[in-house]
């Protein structure tokens, strides 16, 4: 286990094949994909705020990797609603899916809402954490539109575009998104954290 010094190799624990490959397409350009390997472990998950919920997702990898780990928990949330289903959206969406999710702000005119990704990370069991956010602003549609390729994307319109996630080509998506904004701040980390 690395306590001091750089590391060679950093675990991503997500059991999520499309958060796999915004992740790899991101570092890619960054020259760091080769630099993170995937292991899907079904890791349970603290209820609370999204920064919680993604430190003891991170604790726990760490724990079962026994090495350098990254997760991430994603939220979505609708401003009208006070923020929910935010880190309650995989079962909203698994519940409801895409179609029914637009009919939760049907009685509200605020169609706002922000997604939200915390990446953790830890050097290995019992190291500190340390946690990196991204925030998209952005409005649901009414009803789907685009490629259904990754959950919620066909009803998330990210401000300033007049398309969904799901409607872009993922290069557009993956510059602007959640994710890729918290991976720019993990990927300025990584660089002195690699070897
Ligand atoms: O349309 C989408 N565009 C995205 O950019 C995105 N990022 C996450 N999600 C979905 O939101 C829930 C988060 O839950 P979540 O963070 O616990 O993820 P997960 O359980 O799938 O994987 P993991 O916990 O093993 O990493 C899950 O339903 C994910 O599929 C997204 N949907
Ligand atoms: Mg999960």
């Amino acid at each position: 286990m690395a306590t001091s010094g750089k590391i060679k190799l950093v675990t991503f624990v997500t059991g999520n094949p499309n958060k796999l490959r915004e992740l790899n397409s991101i570092l890619l350009t960054a020259g760091l994909s080769d630099r993170v390997v995937n292991k899907d472990i079904d890791l349970p998950e603290l209820q609370g705020l999204p920064e919680m919920v993604a430190r003891e997702k991170c604790r726990l990898a760490a724990e079962r990797v026994g090495g350098p780990v990254l997760v991430e928990d994603t939220s979505l949330c609708f401003n009208a609603l006070g923020g929910l289903p935010g880190v309650y959206i995989k079962w909203f969406l698994d519940a409801l899916g895409p179609d029914g999710l637009p009919k939760l702000l049907a009685a509200f005119p605020d169609k706002s809402a922000e997604a939200r990704c915390v990446f953790a990370y830890s050097r290995g069991p019992g190291q500190e954490v340390k946690v990196f956010a991204g925030v998209c602003p952005g409005s649901i549609a009414d009803k789907p539109a685009g490629d259904n390729r990754f959950g919620w994307d066909p009803i998330f319109k990210p401000d300033g575009f007049h398309e969904t996630f799901a409607q872009m080509v993922p290069e557009v998506k993956n510059t602007i998104s959640h994710r890729a904004k918290a991976l720019s701040l993990v990927r300025d980390f990584l660089v002195g954290e690699l070897e």
